[in-house]
């Protein structure tokens, strides 16, 4: 660390003006893996803080020195590692933890060392038994020590949104002349609406001496939902450095969503006339990364990266959509990393989107015809939840989508040993009269039950896809198997629920075996009575 370096955080702002640029602070390294949940082991931050790099966020938490030495040893890695992002580390007030920090920041490039302290009366009182000059001369004595280690010091004074305003001017003042160059006033209990949140910024910079040698910073927890609009109106009240977390992750109901944040910044540019140096496609993956290092996945409909962001089940808004893909959607789906936006089949949906489904998938019809495949989807959709392309499929070409065979499962085992291979024995019955028992061996007794059945009905498959999820919980909870095999150069799905799991498993593999087998016994000839009756 060099602690005469002037100006750290710019260090790659080249000739930008600072005025119209929005710093990104992200803390999920920090304040997002400290909730319950979110713990992240030395690789898996490494991992994210290198994703976090290339998204291009400003500065990257990376952790609290003081908190184990793992984390100690996370920020170490991490400051070896990264070379354009100011990597940072939290400490209380106190000499051991800054000591620390700074310790664990000695071979960054950019280091930044984030000092915290309570200003509001209730964690005077009640949380460090400090009276208002004790917490002030604490921040100083704390910022002058940081000082000695890095240039780039920042100052977070928690809770600030329940502070005594004039008290926060006055921590502020002392803190920028021991030092400090950028300035945190926290929402830490998420207390704050948007026009106090303005109200305060517009205070702080006007009051604060010298305001204009620190950047002010707003960091917002979502206790009332108001966390990004919080932000966004500290952000245009002259905050220039938002802490933020992906996916919204952090202390209770999280932190401000970085890539809220950055895509309300840019969707509305010419409202809010600020950029960041986000780069808004690496948003989708990014957030994907950190769902599969946690195992916390985000809900369907989180806004930007969640699964229906960009996913429309219903016709009136699939139709707006094959008109103008602005009747429905505000930013493009690639901006953001995601492929493409998605008309999701469903018992919502109308003629307009089965239409053009169906004939991406090659079936062609004429009106009538059309209206008796609706009439059937519709039917269909509201008794099933996913419908996929084999269900269209059967429906065009007049089939029964839920229609079972023409094999069935008479019997299964499978036992497995630890540390070892599984085996399986299935026993399949066909409508046409054969039993067939098989048995197989396998890496596990999923594999063992799939090769079983592949060997049963002579049907090759490549599993491409193989996911079991809950869909309760408790020692009886339900078991939905999906799967995805590769056969005959195109994909197959197939799905079922049991309390067994293998027998889920089972019962899916079979299910792809079915459409296969009701696919090449009806395929051509049905294929061509579908596209008979089209125009
Ligand atoms: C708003 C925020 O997100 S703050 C960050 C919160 N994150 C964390 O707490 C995660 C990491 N924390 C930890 O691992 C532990 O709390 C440690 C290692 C830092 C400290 O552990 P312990 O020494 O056992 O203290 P403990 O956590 O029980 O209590 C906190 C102590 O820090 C003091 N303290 C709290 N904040 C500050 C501060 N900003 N500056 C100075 N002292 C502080 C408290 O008064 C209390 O002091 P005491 O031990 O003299 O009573
Ligand atoms: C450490 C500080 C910045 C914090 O996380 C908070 O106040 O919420
Ligand atoms: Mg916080």
């Amino acid at each position: 660390m060099n602690p005469e370096t002037v100006n750290p955080t710019d260090h790659a702002e080249g000739g930008d003006s600072a005025e119209d640029r929005v710093r990104i602070f992200d803390t999920t390294l920090r304040d997002g893996e400290q909730a319950p949940g979110f713990s992240m082991d030395r690789r898996a931050k490494l991992c994210m803080a290198q994703a976090l790099e290339t998204l291009g966020v400003d500065v990257l938490e990376a952790g609290f020195p003081q908190a184990s030495p793992d984390d100690f040893a996370a920020v170490d890695e991490i400051a070896r590692t990264l070379r354009n992002t100011t990597v940072c580390a939290l400490a209380r007030c106190q000499n051991g933890d800054i000591d620390t920090a700074a310790r664990a920041l000695e071979r960054a490039h950019h280091a930044r060392i984030h000092l915290f302290l309570s200003t509001s009366p209730l964690h005077r009182e009640h949380k460090l038994g400090m009276s208002k000059s004790q917490v002030l001369e604490t921040a100083v004595a704390s910022i002058e020590r940081a000082r000695k280690y890095s240039a780039d010091v920042e100052f977070s004074a928690e809770d600030a949104l329940r502070t005594e305003p004039d008290f926060l001017v006055e921590v502020f003042s002392a803190a920028i002349a021991a030092g400090a160059t950028t300035l945190n006033a926290p929402d830490t209990v998420g207390y704050t609406t948007p026009a106090e949140m303005v109200e305060l910024f517009t205070y702080l910079r006007k009051h604060v001496r010298d305001a204009h040698k620190a950047v002010f910073s707003a960091h917002c927890h979502d206790d009332l939902g108001m966390a990004v609009a919080n932000s966004l109106a500290a952000v245009s009240a002259g905050a220039r450095q938002v802490e933020c977390t992906i996916n919204g992750i952090g202390e209770r109901a999280g932190n401000a969503a970085l890539e809220e944040i950055v895509m309300a910044l840019k969707v509305r540019a010419p409202h809010f006339g600020l950029r960041t140096n986000i780069d808004t496609r690496k948003l989708y993956p990014t957030s994907r990364l950190l769902t599969q290092v946690t195992g916390q996945a985000v809900p369907r409909n989180k806004a930007v990266v969640g699964e229906n962001a960009f996913a429309h089940e219903s016709g009136i808004h699939q139709h707006g959509m094959l008109k103008h893909r602005g009747t429905y959607e505000i930013m493009r789906p690639q901006d953001v990393g995601i492929a493409e936006t998605t008309l999701v089949l469903g018992k919502h949906s109308g003629r307009h989107a089965l239409r053009q489904r169906l004939e991406t998938l090659g079936h062609t019809f004429d009106e009538a015809a059309m209206e008796g495949i609706f009439k059937r989807f519709k039917t269909l959709a509201d008794r099933k939840r996913d419908i996929r392309d084999e269900d269209l499929e059967a429906l065009a070409l007049g089939q029964d989508p839920d229609a079972i065979g023409p094999w069935r499962i008479d019997q299964l085992n499978t036992t497995s040993h630890l540390g070892g291979s599984a085996s399986a024995t299935v026993k399949l019955c066909h409508e046409d009269g054969r039993e067939i028992g098989e048995a197989a061996i396998g890496d596990g007794p999923v594999d063992a039950v799939l090769r079983a059945i592949e060997r049963a009905t002579g049907t090759d498959m490549v599993l491409k896809r193989f996911q079991v999820r809950a869909m309760s919980e408790g020692g009886d909870a339900q078991g939905h198997a999906q799967l995805t095999a590769r056969h005959a150069q195109r994909d197959w799905n197939g799905s079922s629920v049991s309390t067994d799991i293998i027998e889920a498993t089972a019962h899916a593999a079979l299910a792809i075996v079915n459409r296969i087998e009701r696919q090449v016994s009806d395929g051509p000839g049905a294929a061509r009575t579908a596209q008979g009756v089209s125009a």
